[in-house]
C-alpha cells in the first residue's frame, strides 16, 4: 500500500513537472511568435490573452482611444493569440478596403458563424459556390429591379405601422419598427406576413410566432457580438468556457424549427403546382433556393437544406437589426434636435403636402431628410468595426509587414468622429452634407472612405440600397404623420456589445398632424 502511494506521489510529481514544462514551452512560443516584427504600433499585451482585457464593453471606443494613444491610424494588437490590425482613419481604410481589397476580403473562421450560419454569404470566403449564392441573394432581394417590384410591400407595412401608433400616448418606437421590418423582410423572403392581410389584431399564436422571430434575430446579433475566447485562444477550442457554444447550437436549432414548417408547406405546394394548369405564382428567395436544391450540382457545390436555412436567416438577420437600430438612432437624434425636426417636417410639407402619405418616389426630393440620415449614420454606425475581415496573404501596408491570416477591423465609428475630417465632429449637423457644405458629395458608396456605415469594397454590405431606403422611408413617414414630443430627458448613451444599440430604447409621444382620411388609405 505504502509502496503504491510512493509510486503515486512520484507520478504526481512527474505530471506536475511535465505540466510546468509544457506551460513554459507554450508561453515561450507565444512570446517568440510575438517577438517584434515590423508591425504597426500598438499595445504589447499579456501572454495568452494579448490585449483582450483592454477592449472593455465598447471595443470601438477602446480601440479609438488606443489609436490616439499610439498615434496609430493603423494599429496592431493581439486579441488572445490572434494578430489583429485596426484601420482608424479614412486613409488606412482606403488602403485595406480598396488598394488591398482582394488581400483583405477573407473572413476569419469564428465558431459562432460556423454553428449559426454554416456555408452562408457573409462569413464565407468569396468562392465560386458562394458567388452563385450571392447572385441569387442579390437578384431576389437587393437588386434595383427587385427593390422596385417590392415597393408595394414596404408602403403597405409602413402604413400598417403608422396606423398602429396610438395618439398622445408613450410609444416604444423600436418595437413598432421591429414589427414593420419583420413583416417587410418575411414578405420579401418567404412571402409570409405575421398578420392577416386585413391588418387585424394578431391572435395569440401569431403573437408568439412574431415574438419568436424577433427574439431569434436579436439573439443572432447578441451571440455573434459576444467575444468568444475559443476564437482567439486555441487552447480553449474544446472548452465551452462561457456557455456560448451551447447558446449557438440552441439558436441554430430554433432557426431550423422556425423554418421547417414553412419549407415543408412550400415543398407540398411545389409538388401540387407541378400538375396544375394555374399560372405559377411569383417566386421569392426561398423558392429560388429550393429550385437550386433540386437542380443537379453541375460541378458546383449542391445547395443543401442546411444552406437554405443559413441564407434565409442570414437575409433576415442582416436586414432586421441593422435597419431597426439605424432608424431608431436617426429618430433619436431628430427628437433630440428640435430645429432639425421642424426643418425636416417643413421639407416634408413642401414636397409631399398634407393630403397623402410619403411615397418612395418622394425620397430623392427630400434632400434635407437624406442629409439627416447620413449625419445619424456618421455618428451611430450600427456595425462600428464592420464584420471582421482577414488577410489571405502576407502584404505590406504603410511600410509595415502584415502576415497572412491577420484579422482586420475597420473602426468606422472612429472615422465618423475624426476631427481631421469632420469639423465639430460630435455636433449633429446635417447641413455638412448639403449645398456648399464640406461633405456635400458624400454618399454611402464608400468612395470617400469617411462614411463607411455599409463598409466598402468587395465585402461591402449587399443591402445598401434596401437598407438606406428602409431607414429613409420609415423616418420620413414617422415625421410626416406625427408631431413628436419626449416624455422626459432623452438618454443617448450606447449599450454594450459589438453592435451600436441605444442603451435605453427610444420612447416618444405621437400626435397625428395629417387629416384622418390620410391614415385610412
Ligand atoms: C441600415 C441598414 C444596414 C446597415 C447599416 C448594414 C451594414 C452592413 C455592414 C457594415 C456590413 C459589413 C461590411 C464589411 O464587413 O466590410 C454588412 C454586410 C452585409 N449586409 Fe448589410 N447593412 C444594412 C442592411 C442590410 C440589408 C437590408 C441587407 C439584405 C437584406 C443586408 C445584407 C448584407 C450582407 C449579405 C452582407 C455581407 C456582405 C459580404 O460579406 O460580402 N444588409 N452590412
Amino acid at each position: 500500500m505504502g509502496g503504491f502511494r510512493a509510486a503515486d506521489a512520484h507520478v504526481g510529481y512527474s505530471l506536475l513537472e511535465y505540466g510546468v514544462a509544457v506551460l513554459a514551452i507554450y508561453l515561450l512560443m507565444v512570446l517568440i511568435r510575438r517577438s517584434p516584427k515590423n508591425l504597426p504600433p500598438g499595445p504589447t499585451g499579456l501572454p495568452i490573452i494579448g490585449s483582450l482585457h483592454l477592449l472593455g464593453e465598447r471595443p470601438h471606443e477602446a480601440l479609438a482611444q488606443m489609436a490616439q494613444k499610439y498615434n496609430a491610424r493603423l494599429l496592431s494588437l493581439y486579441m488572445g493569440q490572434k494578430l489583429c490590425i485596426v484601420a482608424s482613419s479614412a486613409e488606412t481604410a482606403m488602403e485595406v478596403l480598396k488598394t488591398q481589397d482582394a488581400t483583405f476580403s477573407s473572413r476569419p473562421p469564428l465558431r459562432g458563424f460556423e454553428v449559426i450560419f454554416p456555408k452562408d454569404i457573409t462569413f464565407s470566403d468569396i468562392t465560386p459556390a458562394s458567388r452563385q449564392l450571392r447572385k441569387i441573394f442579390h437578384s431576389q432581394l437587393t437588386s434595383a429591379r427587385r427593390i422596385e417590384e417590392s415597393e408595394h410591400i414596404r408602403t403597405d407595412e409602413i402604413l400598417q405601422m403608422l396606423r398602429s401608433i396610438p395618439s398622445d400616448k408613450v410609444v416604444n418606437i423600436k418595437s413598432c419598427l421591429e414589427v414593420m421590418t419583420a413583416n417587410i423582410l418575411t414578405r420579401l423572403i418567404i412571402s409570409k406576413r405575421f398578420m392577416g392581410r386585413s391588418g387585424g389584431e394578431l391572435d395569440t399564436s401569431e403573437k408568439k410566432e412574431l415574438k419568436d422571430f424577433i427574439h431569434i434575430t436579436e439573439e443572432i446579433g447578441l451571440c455573434l457580438g459576444t467575444p468568444n475566447p475559443r476564437d482567439v485562444i486555441p487552447a480553449f477550442k474544446y472548452i465551452d468556457l462561457n456557455g456560448l457554444d451551447r447558446r449557438f447550437k440552441n439558436l441554430r436549432s430554433h432557426m431550423e424549427s422556425f423554418l421547417s414548417k414553412i419549407v415543408a408547406e412550400r415543398h407540398h405546394r411545389r409538388r401540387e403546382s407541378l400538375g396544375s394548369m394555374d399560372p405559377p405564382s411569383e417566386k421569392d428567395l426561398l423558392d429560388i433556393l429550393l429550385d437550386q436544391m433540386d437542380t443537379k450540382a453541375n460541378g458546383q457545390d449542391q445547395i443543401t437544406g442546411e444552406v437554405v436555412t443559413s441564407i434565409v436567416w442570414e437575409a433576415f438577420a442582416a436586414g432586421m437589426e441593422t435597419s431597426v437600430l439605424a432608424t431608431e438612432w436617426t429618430m433619436a437624434e431628430i427628437l433630440n434636435n428640435p430645429k432639425v425636426l421642424s426643418k425636416a417636417q417643413a421639407e416634408l410639407d413642401a414636397v409631399v403636402g398634407r393630403t397623402r402619405t410619403v411615397q418612395e418616389s418622394d425620397i430623392p426630393n427630400l434632400k434635407y431628410l437624406k442629409a439627416v440620415v447620413k449625419e445619424a449614420f456618421r455618428l451611430h454606425p450600427v456595425i462600428p468595426l464592420l464584420v471582421p475581415h482577414q488577410s489571405n496573404a502576407a502584404c505590406q501596408a504603410f511600410g509595415y509587414d502584415i502576415p497572412a491570416e491577420t484579422r482586420l477591423l475597420v473602426n468606422v465609428w472612429a472615422i465618423g468622429r475624426d476631427p481631421a475630417v469632420w469639423s465639430n465632429p460630435l455636433h449633429f449637423d446635417p447641413e455638412r452634407f448639403l449645398g456648399d457644405g464640406p461633405h456635400a458629395g458624400t454618399d454611402f458608396s464608400g468612395k470617400g472612405f469617411n462614411l463607411l456605415t455599409f463598409g466598402a469594397g468587395r465585402r461591402m454590405c449587399m443591402g445598401v440600397s434596401l437598407g438606406e431606403l428602409l431607414v429613409e422611408s420609415s423616418v420620413a413617414s414617422l415625421l410626416h404623420c406625427f408631431s413628436w414630443s419626449l416624455p422626459g430627458e432623452l438618454d443617448m448613451s450606447e449599450g454594450v456589445g459589438l453592435s451600436v444599440r441605444k442603451a435605453v430604447p427610444l420612447s416618444a409621444i405621437a400626435s397625428p398632424r395629417l387629416p384622418p382620411h390620410v391614415y385610412a388609405h
